[in-house]
């Protein structure tokens, strides 16, 4: 067996108004000089802001930029900037914390995730979800986050939908498991137990808490941020997002090259979850009302996406990640397959 390395976040801070003790906590970390926060056109004013200042503080040379997608551009655009910086923050949601943590990583960098939304499990996890060109989306080995602030009075404020959108991602844990085990049986692939365990038990623990999932209360915040940096940490021991991403990332991934207006993440691979439990033969009912407890989508129509998009979407999701096997096999679903699971699964 070949030695592998393990990369886990050092410290993890979470609860109400941490982001106010940024710098103290880069200046615990040993940080100094001149640091690069990274976030979005919204989070900006949300939580960028606090960051700043709060580094200012401690004496930090600080320097900001805005992204928007996470593409290979963004990554490179934020990476030209990193010549003097010591230091690298992503504060916002799944796409400004992947490009800079992809950032950080090209550049050697430490990195800091600073999640401003509970809505994705890249929180703390060394991957990074990059589009590639026509590539599309690409799930790249980054460097794990040195530290996580998760500030749960900022979470809490965000969107719910951003919340049950977190939820959704880690229940989709259950078909990625079920895939990865099928390829460990059919391709002999690399199977970690230990980080198939730890998955499917965050996933279980979620649904288990679904009635304490809540709009406004900050427990529910705290409870969804520990799940998503538990899903991380499978991730981590993985070495791969295999315990995070199967068949229903796969559908949710082609989505985002197809639908004109996709939803988020989340619910994208929620929804996924549903008709590939389906495929592997399993209890799609239980997975749709797990997502329906949590308030997260489980029809095109919550999607807000045509039926046409699903079915194409399924046509196509096995050419996504193509190293990847899953119950979608190498051909993937007919038109009529896919137009059938959708509908035997009340997705359409
Ligand atoms: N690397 C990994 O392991 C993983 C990566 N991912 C990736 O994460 C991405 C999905 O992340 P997700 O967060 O769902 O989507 P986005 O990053 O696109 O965020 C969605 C929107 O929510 C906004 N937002 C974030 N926080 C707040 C807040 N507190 N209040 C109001 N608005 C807020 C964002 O603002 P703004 O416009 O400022 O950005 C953005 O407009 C995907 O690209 C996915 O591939 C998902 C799972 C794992
Ligand atoms: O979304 C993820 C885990 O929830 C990461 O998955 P990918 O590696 O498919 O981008
Ligand atoms: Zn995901």
């Amino acid at each position: 067996m070949n030695p592998r390395k393990i990369e886990l976040p050092r410290e993890i801070h979470t609860g109400p108004g941490v982001i106010k003790n940024t710098g103290i906590i880069c200046k615990d970390l040993r940080f100094k000089g001149k640091v690069m926060v990274v976030t979005g056109y919204k989070t900006f004013k949300i939580a960028a802001k606090d960051v700043i200042n709060s580094l200012k503080a401690e004496d930090f040379e600080t320097e900001y930029m805005k992204v928007k997608e996470a593409s290979m551009e963004s990554v490179m655009m934020v990476k030209e900037n990193l010549d003097d910086i010591s230091l690298v923050l992503g504060v916002g949601g799944g796409k400004v914390i992947d490009v800079a943590k992809m950032a950080a990583t090209l550049a050697g960098l430490s990195f800091i995730s600073v999640p401003t939304a509970a809505s994705h499990d890249g929180i703390a996890s060394p991957r990074a979800s990059i589009r590639d060109g026509e590539r599309g989306s690409v799930s790249m080995k980054a460097t794990s986050p040195i530290g996580v602030i998760a500030d749960t009075d900022i979470i809490i404020k965000a969107p719910f939908r951003l919340l049950a959108s977190g939820c959704a991602d880690i229940v989709s844990n259950y078909t990625a498991i079920l895939d990865w085990k099928l390829a460990h049986r059919l391709l002999n692939e690399r199977y970690s137990e230990s980080a198939a365990a730890l998955s499917l038990m965050t996933a279980k623990m979620i649904i288990k808490s679904a009635d304490a999932i809540k709009e406004g209360l900050e427990r529910s915040a705290r409870l969804v941020v520990k799940s998503l940096i538990s899903s991380g940490i499978a991730i981590s021991i993985a070495g791969s997002s295999r315990p995070a991403s199967g068949s229903e990332h796969k559908f949710s991934h082609a989505l985002d090259n197809i639908a004109p207006k996709p939803a988020l993440h989340g619910e994208q691979c929620g929804v996924g979850t549903i008709m590939m439990m389906h495929l592997h033969g399993g209890d799609w009912r239980f997975i749709k009302d797990a997502l329906k407890k949590m308030h997260a989508p489980t029809t095109a129509y919550e999607l807000g996406i045509e039926p046409e998009y699903i079915i194409e979407a399924l046509t196509k999701a096995h050419t996504i990640r193509k190293e990847r096997y899953t119950i979608l096999g190498d051909r993937g679903l007919t038109r009529d397959a896919a137009e059938k699971l959708a509908k035997k699964t009340e997705v359409i």
